[in-house]
């Protein structure tokens, strides 16, 4: 425990607000994730998780509070920050009609890698993601699994030492999930990974750390068992507990 809170903090929320008008997607949302954590964050629909993710991106700005990603400051320093940063979106930006190999190739170029840096970089993540076989199908041809791959891929590119990715195995069969998760698991070695779910066995199957959201306010922030104490022994009712209806109304 104490080891851990001395590994230096990549990801940092410091007081995240977002309003919409008078709503508030996240209100002063704090955590911290240490270097070579994979710490899952948690939510129902709508909590917040996304707009969470987008100011800790630099993607938003947020209405209160900071976003740091290896201690830049994503508004100030975004470009610095971005170094460090692989993002997956949501709804990654995947171009359709291209396939896996010209958008690795346009979005290497992008990046300023060229020869054989270009490559090597472009290989490294094919074989991360093993997306070998389907290098030269359009992307609008892939199965979900593979597409989130690819999404994947092209945040790996520039060899980033953070991965924010926002629910990587959504909408995805379970032998998708398999591949996507054997994956997440290989950047779980040498990466610092902040990755959104609503799936509780995704959890238990690979954080080390879990941060619970619900209605735009961090509701735990702990290790799983600490989570599965709340629920007595049970993931289901913790999540439950901390964000059901009788989470948010006590006199309901
Ligand atoms: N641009 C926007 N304008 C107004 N409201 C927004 C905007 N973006 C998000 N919201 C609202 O903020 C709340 C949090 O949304 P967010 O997408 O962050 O949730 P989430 O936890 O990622 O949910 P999901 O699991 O469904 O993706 C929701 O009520 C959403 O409708």
């Amino acid at each position: 425990m104490t080891k851990q809170d001395e590994r230096r903090p990549m990801i940092e929320a410091i007081g995240l607000s977002k309003f919409y008008g008078p709503f508030a997607a996240a209100r002063e949302v704090s955590f911290k994730v240490r270097e070579g954590e994979l710490v899952a964050f948690l939510g129902p629909n709508g909590a917040g998780k996304s707009t969470t993710m987008k100011m800790l991106t630099g993607y938003i700005a947020p209405s209160e509070g900071e976003a740091r990603i290896a201690g830049y400051n994503m508004m100030d320093d975004r470009i610095e920050g971005s170094r460090h940063l692989g993002y997956l979106p949501e709804s990654g930006p995947l171009y359709m009609e291209m396939t896996p190999t010209g958008m690795l190739d346009f979005f290497a170029e992008a990046r300023g890698l060229t020869g054989a840096k270009k490559r090597d970089r472009i290989d490294a993540v094919v074989d991360i993601c093993d997306l070998s076989s389907v290098m030269y199908k359009p992307i609008a041809k892939l199965s979900k699994g593979f597409k989130q791959r690819v999404g994947m891929s092209q945040a790996l590119l520039h060899d980033p030492d953070v991965l924010i990715l926002d629910e990587p195995t959504a909408g995805l069969d379970p032998n998708q999930i398999r591949g996507v998760r054997r994956t997440m698991r290989r950047l779980a070695e040498t990466k610092t990974i902040l990755l959104s779910t609503h799936i509780l066995q995704e959890v238990e199957a690979m954080a080390n750390r879990v941060v619970v959201i619900n209605e735009g306010r961090l509701v735990y922030e702990g290790d799983v068992d600490g989570l599965r104490t709340i629920g007595k022994g049970d993931l289901d009712e913790a999540f439950h507990s901390l964000t059901g209806v009788e989470a948010s109304k006590p006199d309901a």
